[in-house]
């Protein structure tokens, strides 16, 4: 297992933290590769990294941006990741080349061809992919025990349509499109970003999880392909 764990005393210190974490991974990246890819995640939490990675001293033209996963909503729906991203990196002096998941099929199901295509064409390496998680340990949009999650962790495809059952924790949009397993520990790095006490309880169960389709951020943690750097603030 190879977790690297760093905890900060303030939202504001991970935050900058990760800022120059994921800077120094990108610069590494462009240097070494005519391009890379960055894999961003929604939530309520890395919004002002992305807004400080906007206007990093970057060659963004070598940075291919893409999401984690999305809720099926339109790209300029207050749900969508793909928004928060065009709020956030894409509204600074960044210009990455943005790839997004939504597209025009009525469902993930219909559009999953077409995302595995645009995926598919992305440029390797993907230097770090930045997952967030939630309380009941699902991360990207692999929820517990989720239509479509088994399939997910099965196959060698780079994105997976997934059901998870609605609650508190899935809000409104439970049609998902994921990156599934395959894909996130094809990274070269993986960047799990989790507040508050409640959830460092949920990552220490996560870690010792039996059944993946329980907590499938378990399955990032208990692997040996792909370093992970968990980030924790209160
Ligand atoms: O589309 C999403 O909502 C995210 O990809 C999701 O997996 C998120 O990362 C976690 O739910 C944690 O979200 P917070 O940042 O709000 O803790």
């Amino acid at each position: 297992m190879s977790i690297c764990e760093f905890k900060f005393s303030s939202r504001e210190q991970m935050l900058n933290a990760l800022y120059e974490h994921t800077l120094e991974i990108l610069e590494t990246g462009i240097k070494h590769n005519a391009q890379v890819s960055l894999f961003l995640s929604g939530g309520s939490t890395p919004g002002p990294l992305y807004k400080a990675l906007a206007e990093a001293p970057l060659d963004w033209e070598k940075v291919a941006v893409a999401l984690v996963d999305e809720r099926w909503v339109a790209a300029d729906h207050n749900a969508s990741n793909e928004k928060l991203i065009g709020e956030t990196l894409l509204a600074g002096t960044a210009q990455p080349i943005f790839t997004g998941m939504k597209n025009a099929a009525d469902t993930a199901t219909d559009g999953l061809t077409e995302c595995e295509n645009a995926y598919r064409a992305l440029p390797e390496p993907y230097a770090v992919s930045l997952l967030g998680m939630g309380p009941d340990g699902h991360t990207a949009s692999l929820f517990p025990y989720a239509e479509g999650l088994a399939d997910a962790l099965d196959t060698q495809n780079t994105c997976a349509a997934i059901y998870p059952t609605k609650s508190d924790v899935t809000g409104e949009y439970v049609e998902r499109m994921s990156m599934t397993p395959s894909a996130l520990l094809n990274s070269q790095r993986l960047i799990l970003i989790i507040t508050g006490d409640d959830k460092w309880d949920v990552y220490q169960q996560a870690k010792r999880a039996e059944d993946v389709q329980a907590m499938p951020v378990a399955l990032f943690l208990q692997q040996d392909k792909t370093p992970i750097d968990v980030y924790w603030a209160p």
